[in-house]
């Protein structure tokens, strides 16, 4: 069964239509990926989705059922996660203790049980870690590591939800080439693995073309085209609003990278 469906999507600020009828579906392990240049529409789609902003028109269902307007607290609830910011980590706490905390709140545990959380899912947050190549770190602060093993701590968190869809807004933002590589291929692994759906906006058109299955191009809220990363790449009318010479590169790195 369909796992995301957006049917129609619109949303008007003033006189701008920042999405106009997107629709699209999601299934069980599958990457998509939405790009597009600046103030495309992405962001607002995604927050439509993930129940941030309430839309015009359209609807979004999980699994058949209808979670328009839902916010964000109860979409979590229905399996809906979300990568978190690095703020929202605990800095001070260690790797496992903000993984630990993560699930305390999933559970809805109340805040009088913090004092217990260095005992509390200790097991569970290990193996969390372990998920996402972090359990040889479990035990330093999270604000001693490297960027990109924040990020993959931010993963082991999100993932302390039990998602079915994950939502992750820029995943790679503000990381190198290299670190961008490793925490898409972690990414994609684990929705492939587990079923998973993955809905990503990414400006890093090497991520996109190594490891989308599929991709929504939208210009201007509009989705102007839709497929396989080949199908977009050799698109004339993506090619002329939108890759143009970078993307052609990214298209011809990913194939060269994953065969
Ligand atoms: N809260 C808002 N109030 C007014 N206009 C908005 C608001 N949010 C978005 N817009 C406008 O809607 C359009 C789409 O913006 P959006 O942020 O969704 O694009 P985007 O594709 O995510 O862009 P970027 O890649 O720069 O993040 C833009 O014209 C933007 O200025």
């Amino acid at each position: 069964m369909t796992l995301l469906a957006a049917e129609g999507l619109t949303k008007r600020f003033g006189g701008v239509v920042a999405a106009n009828g997107v629709s699209f579906a999601l299934e069980p392990g599958e990457m998509l990926a939405m790009i597009g240049p600046n103030g495309a529409g992405k962001s607002t789609t995604f927050n439509m989705v993930g129940g941030q902003l309430r839309p015009d028109a359209g609807r979004v269902t999980l699994a058949g059922q209808d979670v328009t307007n839902t916010p964000p607290r109860a979409l979590c609830r229905l399996g809906v996660g979300r990568s978190f910011q690095v703020a929202q980590t605990f800095l001070s706490f260690t790797v496992v203790g903000n993984v630990q905390m993560a699930l305390i709140a999933h559970q809805r545990q109340t805040r009088q049980m913090l004092s217990d959380a260095a005992a509390l899912h200790r097991d569970a947050a290990l193996a969390l870690l372990d998920r996402v190549g972090m359990a040889a770190q479990a035990d330093r602060p999270i604000g001693e590591l490297a960027y990109g093993d924040v990020k993959r701590v931010e993963l082991a968190i999100a993932l302390a939800g039990a998602p079915r869809l994950l939502l992750m807004d820029e995943p790679t933002a503000g990381m190198a080439p290299s670190e961008r590589a490793a925490l898409m291929a972690l990414v994609a692994g684990i929705a492939r693995r587990e079923r998973i759906g993955v809905l990503f906006t990414e400006h890093d058109m090497d991520s996109v073309f190594a490891h989308a299955d599929r991709i929504l191009v939208l210009v201007r809220g509009e989705i102007i085209a839709r497929g396989s990363p080949e199908d977009v790449r050799a698109d004339p009318e993506v090619q002329r609003v939108y890759l143009g010479q970078s993307g052609t590169k990214a298209a011809a790195r990913a194939r060269r990278t994953h065969g």
